[in-house]
């Protein structure tokens, strides 16, 4: 099976969490988009939900499978999110934002009673950090900004050259907020609390991808079958080695 079979695998699996009458916040990226392709279905079958989008590329997916979406100005708490994700450790923490979706993804999944990680097994790691870690950053004073970021890294003990990420045509990556982001690649994160911590006090940071205590389960769709892993006590049950 392919990988993009098996995000659909996932995806699917997920869908069974979706009730009639539910809030869902509806993740960012290629994973995401087969949930949102798969609930655009059930809708059409009879369905009732509201989607919150995490990134307008998601929104537009949205309105082309036909999900009904709510104002996110208005909704205060969802009952479900599902996105995708870079990387997940065994304690369901998370890389997320390869997609640049990284602040609205957040924003949503904070404000959600559940958040269900969907992704291919490839994504499960013993340690995260070989993914490199986005950090979304205000333009404004970048080189401050920048040194700021070398500085708490360092501090982390994570220390790794990170880039302005940037389009194919070479101009700086804009988020939907209109930022910039920071892709640190750091091979692995021992400490991301105390990363997480470090890189939110730096007034130029908007957000960061690590998502921490967020994550209730993940579905992880692999050669094996799908594997239901639900965080309960700080490890998640369930967990692969
Ligand atoms: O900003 C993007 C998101 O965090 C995505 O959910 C993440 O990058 C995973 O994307 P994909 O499902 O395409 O691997």
């Amino acid at each position: 099976m392919t990988a993009d079979e098996l995000k659909r695998l996932a995806a699917a699996r997920a869908l069974e969490e979706v009730r009639d009458g539910m809030i869902v916040g509806l993740g960012t990226g290629s994973t995401a988009r087969h949930f949102v392709e798969l609930l655009g279905e059930r809708v059409r079958a009879g369905l009732s939900v509201t989607g919150i989008p995490t990134s307008e590329a998601t929104r537009a997916d949205a309105e082309r499978c036909g999900v009904p979406l709510g104002d996110v100005d208005a909704v205060v708490r969802l009952d479900l999110t599902v996105d995708g994700a870079d990387e997940i450790d065994p304690e369901l923490r998370l890389i997320k934002g390869g997609g640049g979706a990284l602040l609205r993804e957040k924003v949503i999944a904070s404000a959600s009673n559940r958040m269900i990680v969907i992704a291919d097994e490839s994504k499960w790691v013993k340690t995260l950090g070989a993914f490199a870690l986005p950090i979304e950053v205000v333009p404004f004073g970048i080189a401050a900004t920048g040194a700021a970021v070398t500085q708490a890294l360092r501090v982390c003990g994570a220390a790794g050259p990170f880039a302005l990420r940037q389009t194919r045509d070479g101009h700086a990556f804009v988020t939907d907020g209109g930022h910039w982001i920071l892709d640190a690649r750091l091979g692995r994160i021992d400490h991301p609390e105390r990363l997480a911590a470090s890189l939110n006090a730096i007034p130029g940071v908007v957000e960061h991808g690590l998502f921490l205590d967020l994550a209730t389960a993940v579905i992880l769709a692999g050669a094996d079958g799908i594997r239901f892993v639900e965080r309960r006590g700080r490890r998640a049950e369930g967990a692969l080695a």
